[in-house]
Protein backbone atom coordinates (compact mmCIF):
# COMPACT_ATOMS: atom_id res chain seq x y z
CA UNK A 1 0.00 0.00 0.00
CA UNK A 2 1.03 3.53 -0.90
CA UNK A 3 2.78 5.33 2.11
CA UNK A 4 -0.30 5.15 4.82
CA UNK A 5 -0.06 6.68 8.06
CA UNK A 6 -2.19 5.13 10.68
CA UNK A 7 -2.96 6.76 13.70
CA UNK A 8 -4.77 5.46 16.68
CA UNK A 9 -7.80 8.04 17.07
CA UNK A 10 -9.74 10.73 14.24
CA UNK A 11 -8.41 13.40 16.70
CA UNK A 12 -4.67 12.49 16.19
CA UNK A 13 -5.58 11.56 12.38
CA UNK A 14 -6.90 15.25 12.17
CA UNK A 15 -4.36 16.82 13.68
CA UNK A 16 -1.89 15.02 11.68
CA UNK A 17 -3.72 15.79 8.29
CA UNK A 18 -3.77 19.44 9.06
CA UNK A 19 -0.42 20.03 9.84
CA UNK A 20 0.95 18.11 6.62
CA UNK A 21 -2.01 20.79 4.95
CA UNK A 22 -0.34 23.96 6.64
CA UNK A 23 3.46 22.55 5.71
CA UNK A 24 2.80 22.31 2.30
CA UNK A 25 1.09 25.93 1.83
CA UNK A 26 3.47 27.57 3.77
CA UNK A 27 6.13 25.72 2.20
CA UNK A 28 4.07 26.95 -1.23
CA UNK A 29 3.87 30.77 -0.20
CA UNK A 30 7.72 30.68 1.05
CA UNK A 31 8.64 29.63 -2.74
CA UNK A 32 6.23 31.12 -4.75
CA UNK A 33 4.11 33.45 -2.70
CA UNK A 34 1.09 32.01 -3.00
CA UNK A 35 -0.12 28.44 -2.41
CA UNK A 36 -3.83 26.62 -3.93
CA UNK A 37 -5.84 24.10 -1.74
CA UNK A 38 -8.19 21.73 -3.30
CA UNK A 39 -10.23 20.54 0.20
CA UNK A 40 -12.40 17.52 -0.42
CA UNK A 41 -16.17 17.33 0.59
CA UNK A 42 -17.64 15.04 3.20
CA UNK A 43 -17.92 14.32 6.79
CA UNK A 44 -14.29 13.03 7.61
CA UNK A 45 -11.96 15.90 7.24
CA UNK A 46 -14.32 18.76 9.23
CA UNK A 47 -12.04 18.45 12.02
CA UNK A 48 -8.78 19.24 10.17
CA UNK A 49 -10.59 22.02 8.80
CA UNK A 50 -11.46 23.21 12.10
CA UNK A 51 -7.78 23.25 13.25
CA UNK A 52 -6.71 24.74 9.76
CA UNK A 53 -9.50 27.65 10.57
CA UNK A 54 -7.11 28.62 13.71
CA UNK A 55 -3.58 28.35 12.30
CA UNK A 56 -2.76 31.83 11.82
CA UNK A 57 1.30 30.66 10.91
CA UNK A 58 -0.27 30.56 7.20
CA UNK A 59 -0.66 34.18 5.45
CA UNK A 60 -4.42 32.79 4.46
CA UNK A 61 -4.88 35.79 2.35
CA UNK A 62 -2.29 34.27 -0.15
CA UNK A 63 -4.22 31.04 -0.42
CA UNK A 64 -6.76 29.93 -3.01
CA UNK A 65 -9.17 27.20 -1.98
CA UNK A 66 -11.84 25.27 -3.78
CA UNK A 67 -13.60 21.89 -3.71
CA UNK A 68 -12.70 18.53 -5.15
CA UNK A 69 -16.43 17.87 -5.97
CA UNK A 70 -19.54 20.13 -5.61
CA UNK A 71 -23.30 18.51 -4.94
CA UNK A 72 -25.87 20.14 -7.49
CA UNK A 73 -28.14 20.52 -4.91
CA UNK A 74 -30.67 23.40 -3.62
CA UNK A 75 -29.36 25.55 -1.09
CA UNK A 76 -32.29 24.20 1.13
CA UNK A 77 -31.23 20.57 0.79
CA UNK A 78 -28.01 21.72 3.28
CA UNK A 79 -25.57 19.66 1.40
CA UNK A 80 -23.14 21.84 0.06
CA UNK A 81 -19.48 20.99 0.43
CA UNK A 82 -18.82 24.96 -0.25
CA UNK A 83 -21.47 25.36 2.84
CA UNK A 84 -19.36 22.62 4.83
CA UNK A 85 -15.76 24.54 4.32
CA UNK A 86 -17.69 28.08 4.70
CA UNK A 87 -18.92 26.53 8.23
CA UNK A 88 -15.77 24.73 9.00
CA UNK A 89 -12.81 26.15 7.40
CA UNK A 90 -12.92 29.52 6.18
CA UNK A 91 -13.24 31.26 9.07
CA UNK A 92 -11.30 33.30 12.28
CA UNK A 93 -7.36 33.08 10.90
CA UNK A 94 -8.41 31.44 7.65
CA UNK A 95 -11.43 33.84 6.60
CA UNK A 96 -9.53 35.61 4.50
CA UNK A 97 -8.83 33.17 2.16
CA UNK A 98 -9.80 33.10 -1.73
CA UNK A 99 -12.50 30.88 -2.15
CA UNK A 100 -13.77 29.83 -5.41
CA UNK A 101 -16.86 27.83 -5.40
CA UNK A 102 -16.67 25.01 -7.63
CA UNK A 103 -20.14 26.04 -9.80
CA UNK A 104 -17.89 27.04 -13.07
CA UNK A 105 -15.13 26.00 -15.74
CA UNK A 106 -14.20 29.78 -15.58
CA UNK A 107 -13.65 30.00 -11.52
CA UNK A 108 -10.95 26.97 -12.14
CA UNK A 109 -9.52 28.74 -14.78
CA UNK A 110 -8.16 31.49 -12.19
CA UNK A 111 -5.63 28.64 -10.70
CA UNK A 112 -2.10 28.69 -11.68
CA UNK A 113 -1.98 24.44 -12.09
CA UNK A 114 -0.25 22.19 -10.83
CA UNK A 115 -2.39 22.88 -7.57
CA UNK A 116 -0.06 23.22 -4.05
CA UNK A 117 -2.31 20.65 -1.95
CA UNK A 118 -5.42 18.56 -3.47
CA UNK A 119 -6.59 16.43 -0.14
CA UNK A 120 -9.66 13.68 -1.10
CA UNK A 121 -11.86 11.49 1.17
CA UNK A 122 -13.02 8.01 0.08
CA UNK A 123 -16.88 6.45 -0.08
CA UNK A 124 -17.80 3.67 1.38
CA UNK A 125 -18.28 2.35 -2.50
CA UNK A 126 -14.56 3.22 -3.13
CA UNK A 127 -15.34 7.03 -4.88
CA UNK A 128 -13.39 9.78 -4.53
CA UNK A 129 -14.11 13.13 -5.02
CA UNK A 130 -17.32 12.74 -7.03
CA UNK A 131 -15.94 9.65 -9.38
CA UNK A 132 -18.16 6.99 -8.09
CA UNK A 133 -18.14 3.35 -9.53
CA UNK A 134 -20.92 3.45 -11.56
CA UNK A 135 -23.43 5.98 -13.43
CA UNK A 136 -22.88 8.74 -15.53
CA UNK A 137 -19.87 10.17 -17.12
CA UNK A 138 -16.96 9.06 -14.84
CA UNK A 139 -15.39 7.41 -18.18
CA UNK A 140 -15.39 11.17 -19.04
CA UNK A 141 -14.11 12.33 -15.99
CA UNK A 142 -11.31 10.10 -15.94
CA UNK A 143 -10.21 9.91 -19.18
CA UNK A 144 -6.59 11.10 -20.42
CA UNK A 145 -8.57 14.63 -22.58
CA UNK A 146 -10.89 15.18 -20.17
CA UNK A 147 -11.31 19.11 -19.06
CA UNK A 148 -10.83 20.27 -15.60
CA UNK A 149 -14.36 19.84 -14.21
CA UNK A 150 -16.62 17.31 -15.04
CA UNK A 151 -20.28 16.64 -14.73
CA UNK A 152 -21.16 13.15 -13.06
CA UNK A 153 -24.02 11.25 -11.88
CA UNK A 154 -24.18 8.58 -9.65
CA UNK A 155 -26.02 5.43 -9.73
CA UNK A 156 -27.37 4.29 -7.56
CA UNK A 157 -27.94 8.04 -6.21
CA UNK A 158 -26.74 8.27 -2.73
CA UNK A 159 -29.96 8.92 -0.31
CA UNK A 160 -27.79 11.28 1.57
CA UNK A 161 -27.28 13.43 -1.28
CA UNK A 162 -29.26 12.14 -4.56
CA UNK A 163 -27.86 14.81 -6.70
CA UNK A 164 -25.87 15.27 -9.52
CA UNK A 165 -22.27 16.59 -8.96
CA UNK A 166 -19.50 18.59 -9.92
CA UNK A 167 -16.09 17.02 -9.86
CA UNK A 168 -12.58 18.22 -10.49
CA UNK A 169 -11.62 15.53 -13.23
CA UNK A 170 -8.76 12.65 -12.59
CA UNK A 171 -6.43 14.84 -15.27
CA UNK A 172 -6.88 17.69 -12.80
CA UNK A 173 -6.42 16.40 -10.16
CA UNK A 174 -3.43 14.15 -11.32
CA UNK A 175 -2.41 17.99 -11.58
CA UNK A 176 -0.58 18.70 -7.92
CA UNK A 177 2.40 18.66 -5.70
CA UNK A 178 1.05 16.60 -3.31
CA UNK A 179 -1.90 14.37 -2.62
CA UNK A 180 -3.50 13.68 0.85
CA UNK A 181 -6.08 10.79 1.08
CA UNK A 182 -7.94 11.32 4.10
CA UNK A 183 -9.93 8.08 5.56
CA UNK A 184 -11.36 7.12 8.89
CA UNK A 185 -13.34 3.69 9.64
CA UNK A 186 -12.02 0.12 9.33
CA UNK A 187 -14.66 -0.91 5.99
CA UNK A 188 -12.97 1.94 4.63
CA UNK A 189 -9.55 0.28 5.32
CA UNK A 190 -10.73 -3.00 3.70
CA UNK A 191 -11.48 -1.42 0.77
CA UNK A 192 -8.62 0.52 0.55
CA UNK A 193 -6.41 -2.63 1.09
CA UNK A 194 -9.04 -4.77 -1.84
CA UNK A 195 -8.41 -1.44 -4.49
CA UNK A 196 -5.23 -1.67 -3.52
CA UNK A 197 -4.75 -5.52 -4.88
CA UNK A 198 -4.94 -7.34 -7.92
CA UNK A 199 -8.38 -8.51 -6.79
CA UNK A 200 -10.83 -7.79 -9.69
CA UNK A 201 -13.14 -7.24 -6.84
CA UNK A 202 -10.90 -4.01 -6.20
CA UNK A 203 -11.71 -2.34 -9.42
CA UNK A 204 -13.20 0.52 -7.56
CA UNK A 205 -12.11 4.31 -8.54
CA UNK A 206 -10.03 4.69 -6.09
CA UNK A 207 -7.58 2.04 -7.51
CA UNK A 208 -7.05 4.86 -10.03
CA UNK A 209 -5.09 6.82 -7.60
CA UNK A 210 -3.34 3.43 -5.51
CA UNK A 211 -2.11 2.14 -9.01
CA UNK A 212 -0.59 5.22 -10.34
CA UNK A 213 3.22 5.25 -9.55
CA UNK A 214 3.64 9.45 -10.41
CA UNK A 215 1.01 10.39 -7.84
CA UNK A 216 2.69 11.90 -4.97
CA UNK A 217 0.16 10.40 -2.49
CA UNK A 218 0.01 9.97 1.01
CA UNK A 219 -2.53 8.45 2.76
CA UNK A 220 -3.60 9.02 6.29
CA UNK A 221 -6.24 6.54 7.94
CA UNK A 222 -7.60 6.26 11.36
CA UNK A 223 -10.16 3.62 13.07
O1 LIG B 1 -19.79 12.54 -1.49
C1 LIG B 1 -18.68 12.66 -1.02
O2 LIG B 1 -18.12 11.65 -0.31
C2 LIG B 1 -16.72 11.53 -0.09
C3 LIG B 1 -16.53 10.79 1.23
O3 LIG B 1 -17.24 11.51 2.24
P1 LIG B 1 -17.23 11.08 3.78
O4 LIG B 1 -18.40 11.80 4.38
O5 LIG B 1 -17.39 9.58 3.83
O6 LIG B 1 -15.93 11.52 4.35
C4 LIG B 1 -16.02 12.88 -0.13
O7 LIG B 1 -14.63 12.70 -0.13
C5 LIG B 1 -16.50 13.68 -1.34
O8 LIG B 1 -15.77 14.89 -1.44
C6 LIG B 1 -17.95 13.95 -1.12
O9 LIG B 1 -18.53 14.86 -2.01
Amino acid sequence: MTDLSAYETKDALAAAVAEAISEKLRAAIEARGMASFVASGGGTPKPAFELLSQDDRIDWDKVTVTLSDERMAPPEAGVSNADMLREHLLKDAAVSARFLPLDTLSSLEKFDLPFDVVLLGMGGDGHFASIFPDGDGMDAACAPGATILAETIPHPLPPEAPYPRLTLSLPAIRQCRDLFLMISGEGKRDILELAGSDAPEGDLPIRRLLHDPDLPLSIFWAP
